[in-house]
């Protein structure tokens, strides 16, 4: 059965510009849930109100209104509790102790939610293992490259143990290769401990790969929750590439663009292609219509593969007017 562990609703917040003392709406009025041991991606382009969102949920800065639960714990009327279901990676390596050590940052984070340097030291321990740091654990941190400073980051959220954690733009500016093993580590961790997990990035390989759900938000409110297989699925059906066994005259070419404004017509020497990207699926049957009324010769059709990142484009420039099945 599916357990809400966050549950946000009809959150707003907006910001006084300083100069011109003007509103900004950040986030507004959006609700979403996340359950037990999902990992969801919240995603936006830039100003959409990612860290904002995350901000409130971790009670760093207090919503307008709306409520944020954590384990039915309300995050503004009982913040201490709901802060102890909570860990949060904001802004990475800019909250570590850049003069400690790996370890003394390990043990000065655990010393602050109470635990002595003695009780943590297997964990630390297990944590340095699991985040391959165990070589660097006397290293000072100003000396660590930014991925393994992101790692220690991460580390030291997982210290505390907690059902949540919230992680915004875990691999940003870090290498390729030690992005790779932070999702693998992110991807253990969900599979062992059962932790719930809240992603923001701009890496969409990361949200592939990771996430089983996203919520998509554009200009403070949400444009799509849904899960990211369903959103492929969806977009893969719409999007195709047509090779004609001859070419398009200009008014065919032009009967075609009135009908499908996106289409794309490539001539080559003997053949030409069509790809197109349908707004819906069964528009390829008004495509396919017209193409036999014009009589124009049809030799293949294939569907294009799509990713998540041309996905998330469509999304957030509203080409997803179909895009939003009913979530069960
Ligand atoms: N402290 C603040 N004071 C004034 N405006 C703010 C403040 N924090 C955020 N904003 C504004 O609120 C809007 C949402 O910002 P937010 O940082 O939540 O977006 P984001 O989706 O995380 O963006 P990015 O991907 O660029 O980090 C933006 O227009 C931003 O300029």
């Amino acid at each position: 059965m599916t357990q809400p562990v966050v549950e946000v609703k009809n959150l707003k917040k907006s910001y006084k510009k300083r100069k011109t003392k003007a509103y900004i709406t950040a986030v507004d009025d959006i609700s979403f849930t996340v359950n037990k041991g999902e990992i969801l991606g919240l995603l936006g382009p830039n100003g959409a109100g990612k860290t904002t969102t995350i901000k409130m949920i971790c009670g760093l800065v207090v919503p307008d209104s709306g409520s944020i639960l954590i384990n039915n714990t309300d995050n503004q009327k009982k913040r201490l509790r709901a802060r102890e279901h909570i860990s949060a990676v904001l802004e990475g390596n800019r909250n570590l102790y850049w003069r400690l050590t790996v370890r003394e940052n390990l043990e000065y984070f655990a010393g602050n939610r109470g635990k002595s340097r003695k009780e943590v030291s297997a964990q630390i321990d297990e944590l340095l293992e699991q985040f391959h740091l165990q070589d660097k654990e006397n290293e000072l941190v100003n000396r660590l490259s930014r991925g393994m400073q992101q790692k220690l980051a991460i580390a030291v959220a997982m210290l505390a143990n907690t059902e949540v954690i919230l992680l915004d733009e875990p691999t940003l500016g870090i290498d390729i290769e030690t992005g790779y093993e932070v999702r693998e580590i992110l991807r253990d961790i969900v599979r062992e401990q059962k932790k719930t997990i809240i992603i923001t990035s701009h890496d969409m390989d990361v949200i592939e790969d990771l996430c089983e759900r996203t919520v998509i938000i554009n200009n403070g409110k949400i444009v799509t929750d849904d899960r990211v297989e369903n959103l492929l699925k969806l977009f893969e059906v719409r999007a195709y590439s047509i090779k004609l066994g001859g070419h398009l005259s200009k008014e065919q070419h032009d009967t075609l663009l009135q009908k499908f404004p996106q289409l794309v017509y490539t001539p080559d020497t003997y053949q030409s292609m069509l790809e197109v990207d349908l707004t819906k699926s069964e528009a390829i049957y008004d495509l396919f219509d017209v193409l036999k009324l014009e009589q124009i010769p049809v030799d293949t059709i294939d569907r294009k593969t799509i990713n998540f990142e041309q996905v998330f484009m469509k999304i957030v420039k509203g080409e997803n007017e179909y895009a939003l099945p009913e979530r069960v």
